[in-house]
């Protein structure tokens, strides 16, 4: 037993009186389920330090109100819950409790075609907020797909024709000629293709109890067309190419796509989203975004 009171110099008076928006912690290491599943998260914990005149806020009790998160499964409600416990026990220094939990959901994919399936990671991130106490949800989902231009296929269309008016100028049109022509040296060109990421950050309708994690990466992933794959095998490939070539995409066209496609959700009360078109035609960037009902909270 220590015979000394043990200094806290959180209760001091500050010697500058002035309020601080956010004050907590960033990057807590926390187990977490989602759906039951267990996944591992970072989380950052902040209170909102209305008293200027007060010294700091107490970490040790927006870390301890935590530890709810890791027995049960994670839903508005217990987040709520958990934000309330912040004010409640800084009762007199707080108005606003935030809290920001990131993960990589894992889910298992099918392949297109043959019976085969893999894990996808989808990095996420779940953003609330109990402002003067109004009640926020916001998640954060990256979903990566392919891309291929539709002016570089137009392009290499053109190249095709061209080939085939300098291959077959003087010569009959053979249909066995045609069809050989056309597996092999016909097809002088090909379209460039990238690996692409939707960053969709959505503010989910208050009503909501669970996060609708997965139905809204399916619905992304319907809107555009051409998910990343995980096990392939040739006709999963194949497939894989037909729907590059039925989803040519400009980043203006994917981000349009799902912007239809998360209006459509019930879930979602508004968005922002950015689609980044990782060129392999440029060393930049192809970027577009898209907002619904979107005002910064
Ligand atoms: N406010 C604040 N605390 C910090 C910071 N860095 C470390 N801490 C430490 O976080 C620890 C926990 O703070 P408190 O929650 O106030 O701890 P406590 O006084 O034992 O707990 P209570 O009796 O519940 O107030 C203290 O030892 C602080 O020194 C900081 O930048 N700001």
């Amino acid at each position: 037993m220590n015979a000394l009171t043990l200094p806290d110099i959180a209760a001091q008076s500050s010697r500058q009186a002035l309020p601080l928006e956010w004050v907590g912690m960033c990057g807590i290491a926390l187990p977490i389920s989602i759906d039951g599943q267990r996944l591992s998260a970072k989380a950052d914990a902040g209170v909102s330090l209305d008293d200027g005149e007060a010294r700091g806020i107490h970490m040790s009790r927006l870390y301890l109100a935590l530890e709810r998160l890791e027995q049960e499964d994670l839903t508005p409600e217990l987040i709520r819950e958990t934000l309330q416990q912040f004010l409640g026990s800084h009762d007199g220094l707080s108005s606003n409790a935030y809290l920001r939990i990131h993960t990589d959901l894992l889910l298992k994919r099918p392949a297109l075609v043959s019976p085969l399936a893999g894990w996808k990671t989808y990095p996420v991130s779940v953003l609330v907020e109990l402002k003067n106490g109004v009640f926020h949800v916001e998640l954060k989902i990256d979903v990566a797909y392919s891309s291929t231009c539709p002016c570089s296929a137009a392009l290499a269309r053109q190249l095709i024709q061209q080939q085939f008016i300098d291959d077959f100028a003087d010569k009959p049109l053979e249909h066995s000629d045609i069809l050989g022509w056309l597996g092999g040296q016909g097809v002088v060109a090909t379209p460039h293709s990238q690996r692409s990421i939707a960053q969709l950050h959505i503010r989910l309708d208050e009503k909501i109890g669970r996060f609708p994690l997965e139905p809204l990466i399916n619905e992304a992933e319907a809107a555009l067309g051409t998910a990343v794959q995980t096990a392939v095998k040739r006709a999963d490939e194949q497939a894989f190419a037909l729907a590059n070539g039925q989803n040519l995409m400009f980043c203006e066209d994917a981000a349009r796509r799902l912007n239809l496609a998360l209006k459509r959700s019930d879930a979602v009360s508004a968005f922002h989203l950015r689609v980044v078109h990782a060129e392999s035609l440029h060393a930049h960037d192809a970027v577009a975004e898209s907002r619904w009902n979107w005002r910064q909270a």
